[in-house]
C-alpha cells in the first residue's frame, strides 16, 4: 500500500502559511497554557482512558512542519480535537474548561477571517 506522499514542493509551504500563522496566534494566546504540550498522561488520572485521541498545539506544529497535513480538513480536525478533548474531560466552569471555550471561540473567529475570505 503506498502511503500518502508528503507534500514537499515549495508552493505547498506557501499553501500552508496561513495555518502556521494561525497556529502561532493560538500558541501566543493568553489562554493557550493548557494546550501547548501533550497532556501528561501520568499526572492526569483517567485522561488516557477517557480521551481516545489526545492532541495539542505542539503536536500540530510538528505535523505541520513535517508536511503531514495534506489538506485543510486534517488541520482543522486536529485543532478541533484539542478543544473537543478539553470539553469532554474538563467541567465548563473549570479553569481549563473556560480556557478551552475561549480558545475555540478565538480560533473559529480567526479561521473565518483568515481562510474564508
Ligand atoms: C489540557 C488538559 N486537559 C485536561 C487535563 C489537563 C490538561 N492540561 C494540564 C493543565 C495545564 C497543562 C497540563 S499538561 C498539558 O502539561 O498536562
Amino acid at each position: 500500500v503506498s502511503c500518502a506522499k508528503r507534500a514537499k514542493t515549495p508552493n505547498s509551504e506557501l499553501l500552508f502559511l496561513p495555518f502556521r500563522v494561525l497556529l502561532a496566534e493560538l500558541e501566543a494566546h493568553q489562554d493557550a497554557w493548557p494546550f501547548l504540550s501533550p497532556v501528561k498522561l501520568k499526572s492526569v488520572p483517567g485522561y488516557r482512558k477517557v480521551i481516545k485521541k489526545p492532541m495539542d498545539f505542539f503536536t500540530i506544529k510538528e505535523k505541520l512542519i513535517n508536511n503531514m497535513y495534506l489538506n485543510q480538513e486534517n488541520f482543522i480536525i486536529d485543532v478541533n480535537l484539542v478543544f473537543d478533548n478539553c470539553q469532554k474531560f474538563n467541567e465548563d466552569d473549570s479553569e481549563i474548561g473556560q480556557a478551552g471555550h475561549r480558545m475555540k471561540r478565538f480560533f473559529d473567529k480567526r479561521w473565518t477571517e483568515l481562510l474564508r475570505k
